[in-house]
């Protein structure tokens, strides 16, 4: 079974673009639970532009499902997942002025501090996923790191799902393979919708988890916030 955590990142830009409390995304939380979700995520960035550090304290009392927090592991990152305690941490690589998640981590350059991080969040309890570019080779460093899971970036996969839906997944498929052997949980993310959903769930039958936010949220304007979990969720059964 592949678990939909739906990415709340673009309900808090919507928030702030007026700075009062509409839409109240702690209310969405619980209202996008109810409508069948099994996990919601966040990805604070450091100019707090959408979800704030606060939001994800406060979100740790409301979630029941599964908080996912997302970020590059800086040492204030670090302190708030110490604080909350998420249930998963997803170690991302992105760039302060990122406009958006951009590359996974480079495994082997990096894998020293990736174990250090890796084995304070699993320290006080975090499930712990690392970012990573569909490639086999990157699977036994990762590994090394001590991850429970990995993340692929699903942004290259969307881009040619259209053109060439078998050429787009096949080295999802090895990555997940090679993962799986290996003893990690495979999670999935980065501009999935309702198109390219399901092709990759039947893919992929290692695939744990997907985190959801972009296309959720645009789908929403036209169909609903409970209509459209829905459909997520349906693309995954
Ligand atoms: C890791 C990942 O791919 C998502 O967290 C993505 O970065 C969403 O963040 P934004 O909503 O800021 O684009
Ligand atoms: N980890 C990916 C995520 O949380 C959502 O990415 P997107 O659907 O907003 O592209």
């Amino acid at each position: 079974m592949t678990k939909l955590s739906v990415n709340i990142n673009k309900l808090a830009t919507l928030r702030n673009a007026r700075g009062h409390n509409r839409p109240d995304i702690l209310q969405a939380a619980r209202d996008i639970e109810r409508f069948g979700a099994e996990g919601i995520t966040v990805h604070p960035r450091p100019d707090e532009r959408h979800i704030r550090y606060q939001d994800v304290r406060d979100l740790k009392h409301i979630v029941t499902t599964e908080l996912n927090v997302e970020g590059n592991p800086t040492p204030d990152f670090v302190a708030l997942c110490r604080e909350v305690r998420p249930e998963q941490v997803t170690l991302v690589p992105d760039a302060p002025d990122a406009i958006t998640s951009n590359a996974g981590w480079e495994v082997v350059m990096h894998q020293q501090f990736l174990r250090e991080v890796v084995a304070e969040l699993k320290s006080f309890g975090a499930r712990v996923s690392i970012f990573l570019d569909p490639d086999v080779n990157l699977v036994e460093a990762a590994a090394a790191t001590g991850t429970d899971r990995i993340e692929l970036y699903t942004e290259a996969y969307a881009v040619q799902y259209l053109a060439n839906r078998e050429a787009a997944v096949a080295p999802y498929r090895a990555t997940a393979a090679r993962a799986g052997q290996m003893g990690l949980g495979v999670n999935a993310g980065h501009d999935l919708d309702l198109d390219n959903l399901a092709w990759l769930h039947q893919q992929l039958p290692e695939l744990a988890e997907v985190s959801i936010g972009h296309a959720l949220v645009c789908d929403a304007l036209y169909l609903g916030l409970e209509n459209t979990v829905q459909l997520y969720l349906r693309q995954l059964k």
